[in-house]
């Protein structure tokens, strides 16, 4: 297939690149390098463009002949989703209608959404499943709700294939070494930390140890990046028309900030100075996914099972390109 992969020059989005390409599909990518890098992607398959602009969006679809679409493109900083809201509810919903509707009108009905768990809110009990209620508690999270929902009423009247994929959370860099995670600003967990290993940062901050977990530190799910993205792959494989899947994505292991920081302090044989700090706000106490339906679904399920190994192919990225990408 002929695959448009919006958001395609940022992390998550240019893994996807490379998974479609591995499995013989023709990738290109749509994004207009707000934190997209080009260095991330084949430049002959770079189309340059905004989703807020109608008329990039018709001549990509045009261009790439694309009969699919991935949908990575957002804005995705939960602090500045609540100081910035317009901004969140403009690029994320206001952009992903526009994509619809340049779908519709170009009759392509296949399209695989980023959504996250974020639209879970602080979650009832742990480990999460689909049918658990979806309240985010940001506006970020909102946005990406509120994309799921027109793709439900989008997928019912007009015979869209949806699949929307709740992520936990992405890490880790592609085996080739070639691509990894560069975002400006960085506010995830493991590549903070292995900047401390790399002597950028003094220290790790931990956001709070009073938490209701076995040691005070926030749990989370970390799939790897690969992993996310062969899921892709097989969600989009398995499209059909009017079809809407709704998926959880993680591995079903938790583990702590403290959890997190050990595994970099092994991997990187750096002691790795942490600091106790406030709890950071919006942040549930502990994220982990059951992804049995996504295992039954596409018949799939991720290969990186431990921390150590995450981490390992994170820090392969990061000391070979301590600074990201060049551009
Ligand atoms: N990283 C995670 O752990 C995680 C977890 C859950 C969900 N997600 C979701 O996955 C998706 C990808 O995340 P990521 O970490 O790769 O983010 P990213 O910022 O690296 O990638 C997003 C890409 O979209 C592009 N983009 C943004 N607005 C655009 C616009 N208006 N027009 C064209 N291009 C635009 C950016 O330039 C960037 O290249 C996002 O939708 C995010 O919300 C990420
Ligand atoms: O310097 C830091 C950074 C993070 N953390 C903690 O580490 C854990 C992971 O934090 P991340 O920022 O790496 O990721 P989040 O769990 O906040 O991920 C959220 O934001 C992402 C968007 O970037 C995704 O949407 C994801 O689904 C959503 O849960 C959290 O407990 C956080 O408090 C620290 O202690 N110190």
């Amino acid at each position: 297939m002929k695959v448009l992969v919006v958001g395609g020059a940022g992390y998550i989005g240019s893994h996807a690149v490379r998974a479609l390409e591995e499995s013989g599909h023709e990738a290109w990518v749509f994004d207009n390098l707000y934190q997209g890098h080009r260095g991330a992607v084949p430049a002959d398959r770079l189309i340059e463009g905004d989703l807020l602009n109608p008329a990039d969006l018709a001549a990509a679809l045009d261009k790439s002949g694309a009969e699919a679409v991935m949908h990575f493109a957002a804005l995705a900083l939960v602090g500045e989703s609540v100081t910035d809201p317009a901004k969140y509810y403009s690029n994320n919903v206001v952009g992903a209608l526009n994509l619809l509707d340049a779908m519709r009108e170009k009759g392509i009905w296949r399209i695989v959404f980023s959504s996250t768990c974020a639209t879970y809110g602080v979650p009832p009990s742990s480990p999460i499943d689909e049918s658990m209620p979806q309240v985010p508690i940001n506006p970020y999270g909102d946005t990406k709700l509120a994309i799921e929902k027109a793709l439900d009423a989008y997928s019912h009247a007009y015979g869209l294939g949806v699949a929307a994929l709740r992520y936990f959370n992405a890490a880790g860099s592609h085996h080739s070494g070639e691509i990894g995670e560069d975002h400006d600003p960085e506010t995830h967990l493991i590549p903070i930390v292995l900047q401390v290993a790399l002597g950028q940062r003094e220290h790790v901050t931990i956001f709070g140890d009073d938490y209701p977990t076995p040691d005070g530190t926030c749990i989370r799910d970390y799939i790897h990046v690969e992993d996310l993205c062969s899921a892709h792959v097989a969600a989009l494989e398995r499209l059909e028309q009017g079809q809407m899947m709704k998926l959880n994505l993680g591995t079903g292991n938790g583990f702590s900030v403290k959890q997190v920081i050990d595994a970099c302090r092994k991997v990187t044989g750096h002691e790795i100075p942490a600091v106790m700090g406030e709890r950071r706000p919006g942040d549930p106490a502990a994220l982990v996914a059951n992804s049995s339906k996504a295992f039954e679904t596409l018949g799939w399920k991720p290969k990186y099972t431990s921390v150590e190994e995450v981490v390992a192919s994170a820090w392969r990225w990061h000391q070979a390109n301590p600074n990201g990408y060049a551009n």
